[in-house]
């Protein structure tokens, strides 16, 4: 099994995806807070780019979730914080989500024939869907503003690590692969140190937001696996 990690959203452009299963990571926070999401009991996440689709996708009953500059849109029901993504918010809730990075990640993934989204907190499971589905694999960090960001990055590591010990096929890595693959296997005791000093978590934590570094921080805490299929990110089938 071939995979492939690339570093952000902006080299995306020119990867296929064809024939292929992409995780998409974005540890900071989408991906995390999906995956609290749906943990938490939400029907579907809808991921769209910008806030003109979410207010043209929502039905009644949905909520309107994201972040714009990491603070929640005006007229939007939540954030991006996973801890507002609880069972009370959510549960049995359609939610259509904007964020800067995450969502655009899984628009540009969308041709995959197996498109899942992985953080810390579902890493193990994710790897373990994502091997079974026995195709190539690219793992598509989101990054921060169309760079790299750390925290994708070691979690591309964390799923590679894992991906490794999931078989029976034998992972053959690209460079970047290895490298993320070196980055988790160095700090893996030093999630939370790894998340908060990236740009992200810097950012994040001077707008007082350190809560959802910690929040994003625990390695697998849900066995859901997010996967997209027909726009729309539901718990995929164990
Ligand atoms: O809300 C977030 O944490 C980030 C915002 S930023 O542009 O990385 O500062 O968005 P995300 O799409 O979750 O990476
Ligand atoms: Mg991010």
């Amino acid at each position: 099994m071939q995979i492939q990690v690339i570093s952000s959203v902006n080299e995306a452009s020119s990867t296929r995806f064809h024939h292929k299963t992409a995780i998409i990571v974005d540890v900071l926070r989408a991906g995390s807070t999906i995956v609290t999401a749906l943990a938490a009991g939400a029907a579907a996440i809808i991921p769209v780019e910008t806030v003109m689709e979410a207010k043209a996708a929502q039905q009644p009953g949905d909520l309107l979730g994201g972040e714009r500059f990491c603070r929640k849109i005006a007229g939007f029901d939540l954030g991006n914080s996973p801890s507002e993504y609880d069972h009370a918010a959510v549960s049995n809730r359609r939610i259509i989500l904007t964020t800067t990075n995450g969502t655009r990640a899984l628009q540009k993934a969308a041709r995959a024939d197996y498109v899942l989204t992985a953080a810390l907190l579902n890493a193990t499971a994710s790897a373990q869907a994502a091997a079974a589905l026995r195709r190539d694999i690219v793992i598509l960090c989101a990054g921060y503003n169309d760079e790299f960001a750390a925290e994708d990055g070691f979690c591309a590591g964390l799923l590679l690590d894992r991906l490794q010990l999931a078989g029976p096929a034998p992972v053959e890595l690209d460079d970047f692969g290895l490298a993320m693959l070196a980055f988790y296997r160095n700090r893996s005791s030093y999630a939370l140190e790894t998340l908060a000093s990236g740009v992200t978590g810097k950012r994040l934590a001077k707008i007082g937001l350190q809560r959802d570094i910690e929040a994003c921080a625990p390695i697998d805490l849900y066995k859901e696996v997010p996967q997209l299929l027909g726009g729309m990110l539901t718990r995929m089938p164990i």
